[in-house]
């Protein structure tokens, strides 16, 4: 609590609002914000001049020139990596630990865990894996002194903690290029119904949009993005039933069931793949993809069309549906036993993983009691 407190003092010299909220340890979501007083909507709960955001710009002159072809993700973890200066010392005082992040984050989990990803979350980690051997394969030869455990804790703590800011001499770089550290707002959790979040040349201001009472936690929101998102780039997900994103990959069970020629035709008019399902329905193009299996050539080239009712076929894909979310269901359950059984890693991503996989089989679960 002293690193709060201290944190809060340093924040009030630089000029930062706090106004009826304050910061403290929540179980299982690292330092969260309150209501220190119930609030209304539409109060300016933190106010952050934009002169005490970490840029690109206020990243100093030599590391900006050591890293030109890097990404503003690479530059910023770097500066945190070399950051001395004591007064930097209050803000990182309430980061989460290495072991924090290397627990939370997939990406610094052992490999046999990481097979147990879901789809999805795999194919996020691969992408977000080769983000970080780019940004790393400049940095560890501009500057052989970092280890590649210390420039990795980084990342992540720019992955996760960053805003959107954009300005007239950063609007030109690309969009995930607009990336700036801010103390303070950096402890708001994620939710979907969090606060407003808006920025101008001057300040930062996070706002309620609702009734908060004394106690109750206040979020901000990341994005609209589904468990598998927030697992791999945030190091935590979602009950199901509270991320309204949320949604599942069925290619591993829906892709096998093709022919080599019906595969073909898929792709040919760009449907092959990326078959989703949320918990209200499953996307069209696997609607699409599954007409496909359980009507003719010739009707399901009609609906294609537009001269047959796509309503007329919904009862026989709604049975090809259930069975590939049977498969997909079974599998779910394979990998649950195998976590289960499995040792590796610690206890917490184990849990994280195991916590996904049930939202993924609840899912399974509801839709198939829906259709049937
Ligand atoms: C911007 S920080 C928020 C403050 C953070 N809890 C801390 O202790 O510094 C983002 C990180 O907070 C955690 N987090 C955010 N929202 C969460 C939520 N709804 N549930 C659990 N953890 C959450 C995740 O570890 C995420 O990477």
């Amino acid at each position: 609590m002293e690193t709060i407190e201290r944190l809060l003092d340093w924040a009030a010299n630089k000029g930062v609002i706090i106004n009826g909220i304050g910061p403290t340890p929540l179980p299982g979501r690292g330092i969260g914000i309150v209501a220190t007083r119930d609030l209304n909507p539409d109060e300016d709960i933190l106010t952050v001049p934009v002169k005490i955001l970490r840029t690109l710009h206020n990243t100093p002159k030599p590391i900006r020139q050591n890293l030109k072809d890097s990404t503003v993700h690479a530059i910023l973890a770097t500066s945190l990596c070399l950051e001395t200066d004591p007064d930097f010392a209050t803000w990182k005082a309430v980061f989460p630990t290495e072991h924090d992040i290397n627990t939370l984050m997939p990406l610094n989990w052992p490999s046999e865990l990481q097979k147990l990803l879901p789809l999805t979350a795999k194919s996020l980690l691969a992408k977000q894996r080769a983000k970080v051997d780019t940004d790393w394969a400049l940095v560890s030869t501009a500057y052989p002194s970092i280890s590649k455990h210390h420039f990795l804790y980084a990342w992540h703590l720019v992955n996760s903690r960053t805003f959107y800011h954009v300005t007239k001499t950063t609007e030109k770089l690309p969009k995930a290029d607009h990336m700036v550290l801010q103390p303070v707002a950096d402890l708001f959790n994620h939710s979907p119904n969090g606060c407003r979040v808006a920025f101008d040349d001057t300040f930062f201001t996070i706002t309620t949009t609702t009734p908060v009472k004394r106690g109750d936690e206040l979020f901000i929101r990341y994005g609209s993005h589904s468990n598998d998102f927030l697992l791999v780039e945030y190091g935590f997900t979602l009950p199901g039933s509270l991320n309204p994103w949320d949604e599942i990959c069925l290619d591993d069970y829906l892709c096998p069931l093709f022919t080599k020629k019906q595969r073909m035709e898929l792709e040919e008019i760009g449907f092959w793949g990326k078959y989703m399902l949320d918990s209200d329905t499953a996307c069209y193009r696997t609607q699409t993809a599954l007409r496909m299996l359980c009507c003719t050539y010739t009707q399901w080239r009609d609906v294609l069309d537009g001269v047959r009712d796509e309503d007329t076929d919904q009862e026989v894909v709604n049975e090809a549906l259930v069975e590939v979310l049977e498969r997909f269901d079974k599998d779910a359950r394979r990998r649950l036993e195998e976590l289960d059984g499995c040792a590796v890693g610690n206890a917490d991503m184990r849990s994280a993983l195991r916590d996904r996989w049930l939202q993924i089989q609840e899912m399974v679960a509801a839709t198939i009691a829906r259709l049937q």
